[in-house]
């Protein structure tokens, strides 16, 4: 069968560096190695495709609407008091109620002041009607205290809101590390754009409008309210003022929220974009391409931010309340009126920016009431004993990664004494790596766990968490030294990790395969009572993977050794063998009596494989 190749092929030495680069159809020409090997691979995908009927039937995991990331969500109508509320709370740090009432006292009394200052020129002025020769200085002296007193008061307002501690991000922070089941359906760059973008709204335009709606609130209040109380005829303008400018204002938010709203979902794509590039750092290096990668980047992003920034620039009647106020101002002939009617004006305008900016409230406080993972509670803490061993015992557990998702895992029991070793194996999607989840609760479990004989849904996660070694088939690593990944907690001499080090099989940027033994070395420094190895040397030789398992099983002795592996000779030397399919335990022993099963399905997984013999010879079955 000929197979029309098309696509871009790059082509890498020893050394990681790229020889050829092109058209995939003339690097075949010129690397005859990459012809072979693209022969071969075809050449079993065919085979694949005739013989498996369960990768021909398996079908795309479905969520609501069959789409894995959902759109983001995004608000209708007005900020709500419960929303804008969560800002009042947080403003005060630990201490809401001094805060409001140190803040808000000030600005009255700083008020008072400068009522005062007016007053006292008015009684200055007044004294050369009644004495012509005033003493100036008397009275300028008094005059300036009063002025400095106003000062006084108003920088200590002032820097008493700006010291007051927000504690809205600590909340988000705990709200994001907390969020359960979700990473898969929310992209990260929305994590990131609610911590920097919204939290940044929060901490600098809403926090200084809002100041500045306080202390208008309380300028009017205590000056045009006294003008009120000696010339009420100002009311009919006032309230014809307010009235207008209140109507003006809803047109404004029903145009500026929306836009806003927008603007902040639009965002986390950009982000996402950054995201990309920088994990992309290594292919952009490869190609010698940081400066036009750089320049791309820059541009991609500021030709976006600039077309946001611009449509909510030019969003409708942002100069309402200007056109207005000097409509007003012009038709007036008062000037207590000019004033009144411009400090009105500027009042709503801040309640309308206030509401505009409370948007990101709306979306940081939709992550503080999405479903979370249990908090630690003092009844959830261990005796310090525990775990002594690895013992564990599985009692009809079932599994599911959303609440209103499939069961994943259905009723499965089974006791591993400790220091076994156990093997799990199933074809893909049979719950292998849900089962390693479920027994870290990362997931929504049903039944009981047993781990050492404590029941694992009443202790706290951290807890549980930091006694059980997970190696996954990508582990991650730090950035930092060698030393830092084995240790990042500084918990151990260099003796034990070089010990580990030369455990694991261990010989920047390392290959999956030497991130792996990595962090082999990494769970054996831990020393936990239970590991779990899901898929943990897929990436290493064969060669290297025998070495290490044997080394992990005279180096951990009496350690519960869970290992989910596709590569049978790797749990071929397991104390016990568990065969998952479908979500169910369909067999539980030793390999060799699983082996003398004629209808097993762990026979027909072992006959199936290109080194059955070998297999058969590990297991000590023949
Ligand atoms: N994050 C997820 N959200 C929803 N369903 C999931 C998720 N991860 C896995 N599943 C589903 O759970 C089932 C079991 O998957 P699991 O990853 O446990 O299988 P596995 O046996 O470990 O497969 P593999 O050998 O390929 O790693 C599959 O049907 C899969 O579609």
């Amino acid at each position: 069968m000929t197979r029309k190749v098309t696509g871009y092929a790059v082509t890498l030495d020893i050394n990681g560096r790229i020889i050829d680069a092109g058209s995939l159809s003339s690097a075949l020409v010129r690397v005859p190695l990459l012809k072979t090997e693209l022969e071969e691979g075809l050449k079993e995908l065919d085979n694949v495709s005739a013989e498996d009927p369960i990768s021909s039937t398996i079908k795309e995991p479905s969520t609501a609407g069959g789409k894995l990331i959902m759109a983001e969500e995004v608000e209708v109508g007005h900020v709500g008091w419960k929303t804008f509320g969560l800002f009042l709370r947080t403003l005060g740090g630990c201490f809401p109620l001094l805060f409001f009432v140190s803040f808000i006292g000030l600005d009255v009394v700083s008020e008072m002041a400068l009522a005062l200052q007016t007053w006292f020129l008015d009684f200055w002025a007044s004294q050369y009607q009644d004495h012509e020769m005033a003493d100036t200085l008397h009275y300028l002296s008094r005059y300036g205290a009063i002025f400095l007193v106003c000062l006084g008061l108003k920088a200590l307002g002032f820097f008493v809101f700006v010291t007051s501690q927000m504690t809205i991000h600590r909340l988000l922070m705990d709200a994001v590390l907390y969020m359960w089941g979700w990473l898969d359906t929310t992209p990260v760059s929305r994590i990131i754009a609610r911590c920097t973008q919204d939290i940044g709204s929060v901490d600098g335009p809403l926090t200084h409008q809002f100041c500045a709606l306080a202390q208008v609130t309380v300028s009017m209040t205590i000056n045009r309210a006294a003008v009120l109380l000696f010339t009420p005829i100002f009311i009919i303008p006032a309230s014809v003022i307010g009235v207008l400018g209140g109507w003006l204002g809803q047109i404004f938010i029903a145009a500026q929220l929306p836009v806003k709203r927008e603007l902040s979902n639009a965002k986390a794509p950009v982000l996402a974009h950054v995201g990309a590039a920088i994990a992309g750092t290594v292919s952009v290096r490869a190609y010698g391409d940081e400066e036009r990668a750089f320049y791309d980047l820059n541009r991609w992003i500021t030709v976006r931010i600039d077309a946001l920034g611009a449509t909510f620039s030019a969003s409708l009647l942002h100069g309402s309340f200007t056109v207005a106020a000097t409509w007003l101002l012009t038709s007036g002939s008062l000037n207590m009126a000019m004033a009144f009617s411009g400090i009105i004006l500027v009042w709503i305008r801040l309640i309308n920016l206030v509401e505009v900016e409370s948007s990101s409230l709306e979306r940081i406080s939709g992550y503080l009431e999405a479903d979370q993972e249990p908090r630690p509670t003092s009844q959830g803490v261990p005796p310090a004993y525990w775990p002594a061993s690895g013992e564990l015992r599985v009692e009809n557990l079932s599994a599911r990664y959303s609440l209103d998702g499939p069961k994943v895992l259905h009723d499965v029991s089974f006791t591993v004494d400790s220091g076994q070793h156990i093997g799990a194996v199933g074809r893909t999607g049979s719950g292998k790596s849900t089962l390693a989840l479920s027994l870290l609760r990362t997931i929504y479990t049903e039944g009981d766990v047993y781990y050492d004989g404590i029941k694992t849904d009443t202790l706290n996660l951290d807890a549980l968490r930091s006694n059980i070694t997970i190696i996954p088939q990508m582990p991650e690593l730090l950035s930092g030294t060698l030393r830092q990944n084995l240790d990042p907690f500084e918990q151990f001499d260099d003796a034990t990790l070089n010990d580990a080090l030369r455990a694991a099989g261990a010989g920047g940027n390392l290959s999956v395969g030497q991130r792996q033994v990595l962090a082999l070395a990494r769970a054996i420094v831990r020393g936990s009572k239970l590991l779990i190895l899901d898929e943990a040397t897929s990436a290493i030789d064969f060669k290297t993977d025998t070495v290490i398992q044997s080394t992990l099983r005279n180096e951990l002795k009496d350690v519960t050794l869970i290992t989910i592996a596709h590569r049978l000779q790797t749990i071929m030397d397991a104390d016990k063998i568990l065969v998952l399919n479908a979500g169910h335990i369909v067999e539980f022993d030793t390999p060799r009596n699983l082996l003398a099963n004629e209808d097993g399905i762990f026979r027909k997984l072992v006959n199936e494989s290109a080194d059955k013999e070998t297999l058969y010879v590990m297991a000590g079955a023949n």
